[in-house]
């Protein structure tokens, strides 16, 4: 373990009411003798009633950063107007979790068709090279990016390859791999796309030398590699691939035809856990609702598998053809939506015991410290019933780390990187805004607080948990 980091748990200097100094993870917090609450074993069923005014930090300080930096100027914050209406009206535990990527095809191209999509909740635009033009693409991905730089969205784009001429593991690299993939792939680096999802991915090597192959072309690019498995050759090698990608994509399309039908459920569940347990967002596509390509509601059967995906806590479901080529796509968007928060809500008033094993993913120690401390962040929300996470996050890790842990309440991840923004996006339960923020934590929490206040998105009194990649810090503020 480095040298250079001290556990400490210190008091905010904003905070009017004096905390005695309290040892590492264990906050002592005053409140009122009648509430059990902070009894771990009554705070799951009791409402936690906290003191005004309440403030704890707990922290895992470099000690070269105790002194906090000067606050830099900053802009505003960006958020869409649909996040912003929603947690205006609704409040935060309302918000959805589970996240939804809309494939973008003839019938959902146009501009206004896009918008509709992402006022219904698209998280992800989805392009398939299989079909259409590489124009056709460009222009897809130009309009969602001008929607997103007028209106405030993240929408992230995926660009979905065609994959059967992909053949990077068996060839020598990249200046030997065939054709029309490459070419594809070429394009959505210069078109700067998210996410590049690699269909019938066969071994880790593929996604490895992808991911080498984009870092050489575009160095400074963020795009993501999701791994589709859909091909026995990837259940082969699940572990490695999913190891070596940013994320997965249960494409039960061609899954399905590749292996007997019935055991695409239980894959479906593994892959899920997998992901969570490596800690990649992982999305779950094909025939979600496939009978609304041609009507304007869905089979009880296809409600069924919505919730059972939503059940198992996958960051995404996927639209293909209902909202690529359907005659009801904002009505099949909308049914994924209702059903993922009636889910969601079911699935927290029945207080499910968590089961999951959280497996360490981080390799160095400081890492593996920050780890720990945003699964304490996560447990802390829960058993202190917080409304929110709140996190700054300048790699968007922390925000990974704490959506990975699934809490109750909604994860706010603050970044100041637009791209890095929408990357979130996709993943389970954030809620990601960008924002240039400083290294002094408490002038970023004020700032924030009236930004969100001013515009509705909070109030007063409401209970946040505060988690900092920059200080390495968890705090449990009521907003002022
Ligand atoms: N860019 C496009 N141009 C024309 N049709 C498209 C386009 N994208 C998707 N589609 C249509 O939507 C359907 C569903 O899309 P998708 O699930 O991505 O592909 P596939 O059916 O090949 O797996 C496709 O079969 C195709 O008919
Ligand atoms: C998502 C899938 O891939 P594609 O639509 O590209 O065939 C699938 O096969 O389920
Ligand atoms: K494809
Ligand atoms: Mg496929």
């Amino acid at each position: 373990m480095s040298g250079s980091f001290r556990f400490s748990a210190s008091l905010s200097p904003l905070q009017s009411r004096e905390f005695p100094r309290m040892p590492f993870l264990k906050p002592h917090i005053h409140v009122p003798n009648h509430v059990p609450a902070l009894n771990p074993m009554t705070a799951a069923h009791s409402r936690v009633v906290l003191p005004e005014n309440l403030k704890v930090k707990l922290s895992a300080l470099p000690i070269t950063m105790a002194s906090p930096a000067a606050m830099t100027e900053v802009e505003g914050l960006d958020v869409d107007m649909v996040t912003e209406a929603e947690l205006k009206e609704n409040g935060f535990r309302s918000t959805r979790r589970t996240k939804i990527v809309c494939t973008i095809g003839p019938r959902t191209c146009e501009f206004e068709q896009i918008e509709a999509l992402a006022v219904g909740g698209m998280n992800v635009a989805r392009v398939n090279m299989c079909h259409g033009t590489r124009e056709w693409h460009r222009d897809v991905i130009r309009r969602v990016r001008q929607l997103n730089e007028e209106k405030g969205f993240a929408v992230a784009v995926m660009m979905d390859t065609e994959g059967s001429e992909i053949h990077m593991d068996d060839l020598n690299g990249a200046e030997s791999a065939k054709a029309e993939d490459w070419l594809d792939i070429d394009f959505g680096i210069a078109e700067g796309v998210d996410f590049i999802a690699v269909s019938f991915v066969k071994s880790a090597e593929v996604i490895k030398t992808l991911k080498s192959y984009i870092t050489a072309q575009s160095p400074e690019s963020r795009i993501a590699v999701i791994a589709k498995i859909e091909s026995i050759d990837s259940l082969e090698n699940l572990e490695e691939i999913i190891q070596a990608s940013d994320g997965a994509m249960v494409a039960r399309g061609d899954l399905g035809a590749q292996i007997p039908l019935e055991q695409v459920p239980s894959v479906q569940q593994k892959v899920v856990q997998l992901c969570r347990q490596l800690n990649k967002p992982v999305i779950v596509a094909s025939q979600l609702l496939e009978s609304m390509i041609e009507y304007p509601i869905p089979t009880r059967a296809e409600v069924a598998d919505v919730s059972e995906a939503v059940g198992q806590q996958a960051d995404g479901l996927m639209l293909s053809s209902e909202s690529a080529m359907g005659l009801y796509p904002e009505k099949a968007l909308a049914v994924l939506r209702s059903v993922s928060l009636r889910i969601e809500r079911q699935r927290r008033e029945e207080k499910h015991l968590d089961t999951a094993d959280l497996p360490i993913v981080s390799s160095s120690m400081p890492a593996i410290i920050f780890e720990e401390i945003c699964n304490t962040a996560s447990r802390m929300a829960k058993k202190l019933e917080a409304d929110a996470i709140f996190v700054y996050t300048k790699t968007g890790q922390s925000a990974s780390l704490l959506s990975r842990n699934r809490p109750d309440c909604p994860v706010f991840a603050f970044t100041p990187t637009t791209s890095i923004r929408r990357c979130l996006n996709l993943r389970w339960g954030l809620i990601p805004f960008r924002l240039d923020f400083s290294d002094d934590v408490d002038s970023n929490l004020n700032r924030t607080f009236s930004l969100l206040k001013a515009r509705g998105m909070i109030n007063s009194g409401d209970f946040i948990i505060v988690v900092s990649d920059v200080m390495q810090s968890i705090q449990a503020i009521k907003v002022p």
